[in-house]
C-alpha cells in the first residue's frame, strides 16, 4: 500500500487552482522528488499534502485513509514536513527549535521525558547539529537551518517527511550528507520522503522515482532513470538548446557556434577543452569518437558537431574523410593529448595531415611523445602544458587571424 496516495487533488489558494488532477502514489522507503520550474505549485502541493492547505478538490489518503479524518496529533505523527518560511523562531535555540518536533510524542502538558531528551540529543547528533544546540535558531546560516529543521522532522518519528527544496542552501558537501541521510532513513526505517529539488543531478542519483510538475500538471511520472531523459527536461524546463546528459547526469553549456576549431580527443581528453573552449566563444568540430566515450557524450549535450564511430569498432573510412571534411574548414586542430590504441589509431592521421597541409596545430601532449607519434613534422606544433597555457595561445592566435 502507497504511504501517500492522491486522488484528483485540486491544490491552491481560495478559488484560486495551482495544481490541478494530481494522481500521485508514494510508496513506503521511497525517496520521491517533485521536480518543475519556478512557481509551478510545488511547495503548494507539499503545504496541501502536509495539510498546511485544504484541497480544493480530491483527497489525499495517509496510509490509505483520508487524511482530512485525522487529528492534528494523529497528523503529526505520520507527516513532518519541512518548509523553510513557516517557522518563527522568536528566541528559541536550535535545541528547542528540534525539541518542538517532538510534541506528538510527549504528555498532554506537553512534558518531554529522559528518553524524549535522550531522542533529540542522538537526532541531533546524527544530523551533525550538536554543535549548534545553544545557538539561537534565528542567528543560523540558511544551511544550518535546513539541518535544524530536519532533525525536527526526525524526532517527529513521522513515516512521511515533506520537505521542500531542502538542499538549495547547502553546500556541495551538506549536500550529498542530507540526501545519503534521507536515502538511509529510507532504507533502514521504511521512511518515505517526499522532496521538491531543483538539482536534476540530486534526483537522478537519490531518488527513485520522480514527478515532473509543470503548470501545475503532473507531466510525467517514474523512475528517476526513465522519466530524467533530456527531452523529458527539455519540455518541463521549457528548453531549447541540448544540453543535458541523462548518461552523465549534468547540463552543459551549449555550443551554438559554427565550427572553427578541430578537436581531435577521446578517451575523456576532449571534454574539458571542449568546456574550456565553449566558455571562451569558440566554435567546435571534434572526431573520430566512438559513441561510447565520454567525449562523445559530453560534447553531443553541447551541441558540437562531432564525427563518430560505433563502439568498439576500430575508426573506418568513413568516419575519416568525414572528419578530413571537418577538419579542412577548421581554422586549427588541436590535439587533446588522447590516449592511442589500435581502434583509434587513425586519428593520428588526422594530426599528420594538418601538419602536412600546413594547418595550425596545438597539442597538449608533451613534445617527445608527438616527435615519437608523427616525426619530425612534430616540430611545428604549438605545444601547451596545460589549459591555461592552451587558452591563451588560442586566444592570441585568434587575435591574429582577425576575429
Ligand atoms: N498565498 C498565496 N496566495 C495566492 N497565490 C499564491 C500564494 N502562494 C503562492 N502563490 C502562487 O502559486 C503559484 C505556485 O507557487 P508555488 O510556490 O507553489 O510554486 P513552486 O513550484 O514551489 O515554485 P518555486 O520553484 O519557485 O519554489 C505561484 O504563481 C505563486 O505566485
Amino acid at each position: 500500500m502507497s504511504v501517500l496516495e492522491t486522488r484528483g487533488l485540486s491544490a491552491g489558494y481560495g478559488k484560486k487552482v495551482i495544481a490541478a488532477a494530481v494522481n500521485i502514489a508514494a510508496r513506503r522507503g521511497q525517496m520521491v522528488a517533485l521536480l518543475g520550474p519556478n512557481g509551478t505549485g510545488k511547495t503548494t502541493l507539499l503545504a496541501t499534502l502536509a495539510g498546511l492547505l485544504r484541497p480544493l478538490a480530491g483527497t489525499v489518503l495517509v496510509n490509505g485513509r483520508d487524511f482530512a479524518s485525522y487529528s492534528r496529533l494523529e497528523m503529526a505523527r505520520q507527516v513532518a514536513v519541512v518548509l523553510t518560511d513557516r517557522i518563527e523562531p522568536g528566541l528559541l535555540t536550535a535545541y528547542d527549535v528540534v525539541a518542538s518536533g517532538r510534541y506528538p510524542h510527549t504528555d498532554l502538558f506537553q512534558r518531554l521525558g529522559p528518553a524524549d531528551r535522550q531522542q533529540i540529543r542522538r537526532t541531533m547528533a546524527w544530523v551533525s547539529v550538536e554543535s549548534l544546540t545553544d545557538r539561537p535558531f534565528g542567528q543560523l546560516s540558511d544551511g544550518e537551518k535546513q539541518k535544524v529543521l530536519l532533525a525536527r522532522a526526525l524526532v517527529q518519528e513521522p513515516q512521511l517527511i515533506l520537505l521542500d527544496e531542502p538542499t538549495g542552501f547547502l553546500d556541495p558537501r551538506n549536500r550529498m550528507e542530507f540526501m545519503s541521510l534521507l536515502a538511509r532513513l529510507t532504507r533502514e526505517r521504511g521512511l518515505t520522503v517526499l522532496l521538491s529539488l531543483h538539482d536534476v543531478e540530486l534526483a537522478l542519483k537519490y531518488c527513485q522515482w520522480v514527478l515532473l510538475i509543470r503548470d501545475g500538471r503532473i507531466m510525467a511520472e517514474g523512475l528517476a532513470e526513465l522519466v530524467l531523459t533530456a527531452a523529458n527536461l527539455r519540455r518541463l524546463y521549457g528548453l531549447a538548446g541540448t544540453d543535458y546528459n541523462e548518461l552523465l547526469g549534468t547540463w552543459e553549456m551549449a555550443n551554438d557556434r559554427p565550427p572553427e576549431l578541430f578537436v581531435v580527443g577521446g578517451g575523456g581528453s576532449g571534454t574539458a577543452l571542449y568546456r574550456l573552449l565553449t566558455k571562451y566563444g569558440y566554435g567546435l568540430g571534434s572526431g573520430v569518437l566512438h559513441r561510447n566515450d565520454l567525449d562523445y557524450q559530453a560534447g553531443r549535450s553541447m551541441g558540437i558537431r562531432l564525427i563518430a564511430e560505433e563502439p568498439f569498432e576500430p575508426i573506418g573510412a568513413a568516419a575519416l574523410a568525414a572528419a578530413r571534411t571537418e577538419l579542412a574548414s577548421a581554422k586549427a586542430v588541436l590535439d587533446a593529448g588522447f590516449p592511442v590504441g589500435s581502434a583509434n589509431r587513425p586519428n593520428l592521421d588526422l594530426i599528420r595531415d594538418s601538419l602536412h597541409s600546413g594547418k595550425k596545430v596545438f597539442s597538449l601532449r608533451p613534445a617527445p611523445e608527438s616527435e615519437g607519434l608523427y616525426g619530425a613534422p612534430a616540430a611545428a606544433i604549438s605545444h601547451c602544458g596545460d589549459l591555461l597555457e592552451l587558452v591563451e595561445r588560442l586566444n592570441k592566435f585568434r587575435d591574429e587571424m582577425g576575429e
